[in-house]
């Protein structure tokens, strides 16, 4: 798109051009898409025309935001993706012998636990049977009725407790891997003969560590955390869904887009 079309700077950028690679967010106030330098205000790529110093500030958040979500990925992604293909043959082994897949987490992470539930329950991006999939954070009457009689902590235990079988998944989300309703109802799957699934950040309790396959991610901020969980939630959809639609994760066309994506 040319820049003369539209003022707004995201619109204006040319995602295959220079702009794309990580290093270049350093740099995106700093050049055209064309390459040639900025002239006399700075704001002028991302189509801000008084660049004062709270406008500045904000420029300055963004982009390190931006960056350091790089940076963690481009981390995690050099320790390996072991952690992700292996969390996903566990759930496809639960789910072929008759098994289901809990999942938890408070905040952020319960709406990934949300999210990931319903793309195993519905689809992720091909057409396959519904695979079995609860998430432990939307029944309100079970959520006040066991945090109210039993107390906070033991609102996903309760549950894990009640739905649970041995061979289940118990997948627990935690960016600070701390939280005490995480910890316990992980500690009640893992005795109760589920196979026990962590995403954490870069620390976590004991309790968490020793799960069968604890997922740690390179981020310091909860919000980096939680994006490159979702990153993590939708490759591991992505191999369990390839399986069980008969097609292999890598069979792709060679643009990496999906056979079969969101089609009516
Ligand atoms: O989404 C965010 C922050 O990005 C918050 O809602 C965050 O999820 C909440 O503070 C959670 O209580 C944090 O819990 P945890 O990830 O440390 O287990
Ligand atoms: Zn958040």
């Amino acid at each position: 798109m040319s820049r003369s079309c539209c003022n707004n700077g995201n619109s204006a950028r040319n995602w295959s051009g220079r702009n794309r690679a990580s290093p270049a967010i350093t740099r995106a106030s700093t050049y055209r898409d064309d390459g040639t330098v900025l002239g006399v205000n700075p704001g002028e790529f991302l189509g801000i025309r008084n660049m004062n110093s709270e406008t500045s500030a904000r420029v300055h958040a963004a982009e390190q935001a931006l960056s350091d979500l790089i940076r963690a990925a481009e981390a995690f992604h050099a320790a390996g993706v072991g952690p992700l293909v292996r969390a996903s043959e566990a759930i496809i082994a639960s789910i072929e012998a008759g098994g289901k897949v809990l999942i938890f987490g408070n905040g952020g992470s319960a709406a990934e636990a949300q999210h990931w539930a319903a793309e195993l329950t519905g689809r992720f991006l091909r057409e396959r049977r519904a695979l079995p999939a609860i998430a432990l954070t939307v029944d309100t009457s079970a959520l006040t009725a066991i945090g109210n009689d039993y107390g906070f902590d033991r609102i996903f235990e309760r549950q894990v407790e009640a739905l649970g079988a041995p061979g289940d998944v118990a997948i627990g989300i935690s960016t600070s891997g701390k939280s005490a309703n995480v910890i316990r109802a992980m500690e009640s799957a893992s005795k109760a003969g589920l196979t026990t699934i962590a995403l954490a950040g870069t620390q976590q309790r004991p309790e968490l560590a020793c799960c069968n396959h604890c997922i740690s991610f390179p981020a310091e901020a909860t919000p980096r955390i939680q994006e490159l969980h979702l990153l993590a939630i939708h490759v591991v959809c992505d191999l369990v869904e390839a399986h069980f639609a008969g097609v292999e994760a890598d069979d792709r066309d060679t643009n990496g887009s999906m056979p079969l994506c969101n089609a009516a």
